[in-house]
């Protein structure tokens, strides 16, 4: 099972999932006059976020809307990137977020699990219902592939729709949760968690105790930390045994150089410092 090659990975070098949300204007003057297309530029930024930080993350998630934005030439850059990181034997969450009938689901799953754009892990969002998470499940049973399905996400308008109380009086995103605990189930690892783990914002931490122990075998993604104002103690609730989730960090990464104000040149250094200050600011936590 995927998740036991995750769950190892956070063992021995944290929590820490790097996000490449690339977007050209985050691209240091320099490198955008070195390369004449967008690919190559933005390849160029990634490889140098992903040799700087390798050693302080477990795994990389790459947010598919900020290749599709630059179109064919977006999209070259993210197949070079999943490319290049499938060869240095690291752990790739695509962050696709896509959620439709059977049938559709089926090509998504093709087209992220196969080909191209293969990767190890996507994101989906289980709002049309669980039907549109079955087309996947073939791949998390017999092809080492995961799926992280929004349960409560980070966002302000979280609380629009997934903090509705339901007739039964929990959370809809409790429910959700719940769903695809028992869902996740009949895909155990041998490390106890599921191939099916869940998207929890570190950004509402009051019930991230109870999350955690409610959710005992769903392994958490866990956005929100740096740009959106999550730091290590919103983080530490959602972990347990020092395991169990991984938490992603885009800006607060490959920006470090701008917040520092410092060399543009040396942004894969100033990457690599917060990743590692990431991985320690956790460690010290849990
Ligand atoms: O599924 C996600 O990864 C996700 C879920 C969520 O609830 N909140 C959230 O911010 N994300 C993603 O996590 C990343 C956060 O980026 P930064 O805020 O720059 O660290 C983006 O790629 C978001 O699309």
């Amino acid at each position: 099972m995927i998740i036991d090659r995750l769950y190892e990975a956070v063992e021995s070098k944290g929590h820490v999932c790097v996000g490449l949300d690339t977007d050209l204007s985050y691209i240091p003057e320099f490198l955008l006059k070195k390369h004449t297309n967008i690919s190559d530029v933005i390849f160029e930024f990634n490889k140098t976020i992903v040799d700087s930080t390798a050693d302080y993350a477990s795994c990389f998630k790459v947010q598919i809307a900020y290749y599709e934005a630059y179109g064919l030439e977006g999209l070259l850059a993210y197949k070079k990137t999943l490319d290049y990181l499938r060869e240095k034997k690291e752990i790739i969450i695509a962050d696709i977020k896509r959620g439709d009938i059977s049938k559709t689901a089926e090509m998504y799953a093709k087209g992220h699990f196969e080909g191209d754009f293969e990767s190890d892990f996507i994101t989906l969002s289980p709002y049309m219902g669980l039907d549109s998470i079955e087309p996947y499940l073939d791949y998390v049973k017999n092809k080492e592939k995961g799926l992280f399905v929004l349960v409560r996400t980070s966002n302000e308008g979280a609380k629009d729709i997934q903090f509705i109380d339901t007739a039964e009086g929990e959370k809809i995103y409790t429910t959700v949760g719940k769903k695809i605990q028992t869902l996740g189930e009949n895909y155990l690892g041998k490390c106890g968690y599921s191939s099916i783990g869940g998207v929890v914002g570190c950004t509402h931490a009051d019930e991230g105790r109870e999350m955690r122990k409610t959710h005992d075998k769903t392994f958490f993604l866990i956005p929100g930390y740096g740009a959106q104002g999550g730091g290590a103690d919103d983080v530490a609730p959602l972990l347990r045994d020092g395991n169990g989730g991984v938490v992603n960090s885009s800006r607060g990464i490959l920006l470090a150089y701008k917040k520092a104000d410092g060399k543009p040149e040396e942004f894969g250094a100033y990457a690599r410092e917060e990743a590692k200050k990431m991985k320690e600011a956790i460690g010290n936590v849990i």
